[in-house]
């Protein structure tokens, strides 16, 4: 199958090019944000630099550009995840702030006492801290999808743990820290029969790997645009129409609404109805131009290319005796490593890696109870996306070896 021309694609991203005290700069921190196209930051500097006016409600002709190129945005990222339109596309900040509308809005108004809400224990904190504190409001329960010793969910205990109490499957589909690629589909399933909805968090998902929306037959999902070579600032809650149309809004103000008297207020149609106030025009623009600029490279490309670096980073890291690798085998998951070296902390590993230009990124990774699981407070990640290659990983090794040497 088709390779990526990486050579080609690392020329758009000219921060690729730093150095630090004449060594070059090697990133792997890409769960954690990757970086940005030449494409796309002339996308945004076009943007501010010839039609930036405030949307919807102007009719002079710059707010006209303006709000038919967010509008339009909507239906370039409805496109990309196969999603039925804008109308089921909301752009929020961040895949945080798409996980909280729907505990806000849905999970409020539906969760009461003896209503379960089912996640697992690989949870990202924007899901797990989100739908606890929605479930402590309501008076509803918290469970968690246990994990295998390989890192994999324990499909057995999930299907024993949805139940007809439970009202939402909460799950990410592919993990932040273990790498492990969720059956999502399968678990949508599962919460289906139940007749629970599914939301799943796609933030290490979309950016990496073909994800169609009504393959898996998600009834809400979330990213975020600074992963898929998008700024920050712009994250999207897919959500079914229909879903949509019952729910109410949590944000209220300017745009979502249709009429407001001093009694009441009609809501806006879809999406609009919950994009309260000046939207994240911009950014949403330069999300649908990272969308292009993906698709113009391939998700299936995309995908194949960090399985390779990915397994590549596993084996060689594997192959290292004082070194644990967390998660699934090289076979079998996305495109990040999370490890440790024996007898070396991962903030220190990831300092000794810094003075080597090496950008890796150490911590909970916002999996604290993962963590406890996993029996370390913290690991080290290296994480790949379409401009790194297996020198880069060479480099990642050397330079543990290098930390090796010195806390020995
Ligand atoms: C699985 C998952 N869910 C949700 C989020 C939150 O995304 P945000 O709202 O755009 O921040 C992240 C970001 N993960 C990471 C952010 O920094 N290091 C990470 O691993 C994530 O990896």
């Amino acid at each position: 199958a088709e390779t990526l021309d990486v050579e080609r694609i690392r020329e758009e991203f000219p921060i690729l090019e730093r150095e630090f005290d004449g060594t070059q700069l090697v990133y792997l921190d890409n769960a954690a944000t990757t970086q940005t196209p030449e494409p796309v930051v002339e996308t945004i500097t076009d943007y501010y630099r010839n039609y930036n006016a405030n949307v919807h409600r102007g009719i002079h002709q710059l707010s006209q550009e303006a709000s038919i190129a967010y509008e339009e945005a909507h239906d370039r990222v409805a496109e990309f995840i196969g999603a039925d339109g804008r109308e089921e596309v909301i752009f929020t900040k961040n895949t945080t702030e798409s996980m909280n509308l729907v505990a806000y809005a849905w999970g409020l108004n539906e969760l009461g006492p003896g209503d379960e809400v089912v996640l697992t224990e690989m949870e990202h904190h924007a899901s797990l801290v989100t739908w606890q504190q929605i479930a402590k409001r309501t008076g509803a329960e918290c469970k968690y999808i246990p994990i295998t010793d390989e890192g994999r969910l324990d499909m057995e205990a999930a299907k024993e743990l949805v139940t007809d109490d439970t009202e939402m499957v909460s799950v990410v589909h592919v993990s932040n820290t273990l790498g492990t690629i969720n059956p999502v589909s399968e678990l949508a399933d599962i919460a289906h029969d139940h007749d629970a909805y599914i939301t799943v968090d796609a933030a290490q998902s979309v950016p990496n790997r073909p994800v169609d929306v009504t393959e898996i037959d998600a009834d809400f999902l979330a990213f975020s645009g600074h992963k898929m070579a998008g700024p920050t600032g712009i994250g999207v809650l897919y959500g079914k129409q229909h879903i949509l149309e019952e729910m109410e809004p949590y944000l209220y103000g300017g745009d979502m609404i249709l009429k407001v008297t001093f009694e009441d207020s009609k809501w806006n149609e879809l999406p609009w109805k919950y994009e309260a106030g000046t939207p994240i025009i911009c950014q949403g623009i330069a999300l649908a131009a990272a969308c292009d600029y993906l698709d113009d490279i391939g998700m299936e490309r995309i995908e194949r290319h960090e399985a390779e670096l990915a397994a590549y980073a596993y084996e060689r890291l594997t192959e290292e005796d004082d070194v644990e690798v967390y998660g699934p085998p090289a076979d079998d998951r996305g495109g990040l490593v999370a490890f440790n070296l024996e007898g070396v902390h991962a903030h220190d590993l990831s300092s000794i890696l810094n003075d080597s230009a090496v950008a890796i990124r150490a911590g909970d990774h916002c999996t604290q109870p993962l963590h406890d699981v996993l029996g370390t407070a913290a690991s080290a990640r290296a994480s790949f996306y379409i401009y790194n290659t297996k020198d880069e990983i060479d480099r990642l090794v050397e330079a543990v070896h290098d930390a090796r040497q010195l806390f020995a």
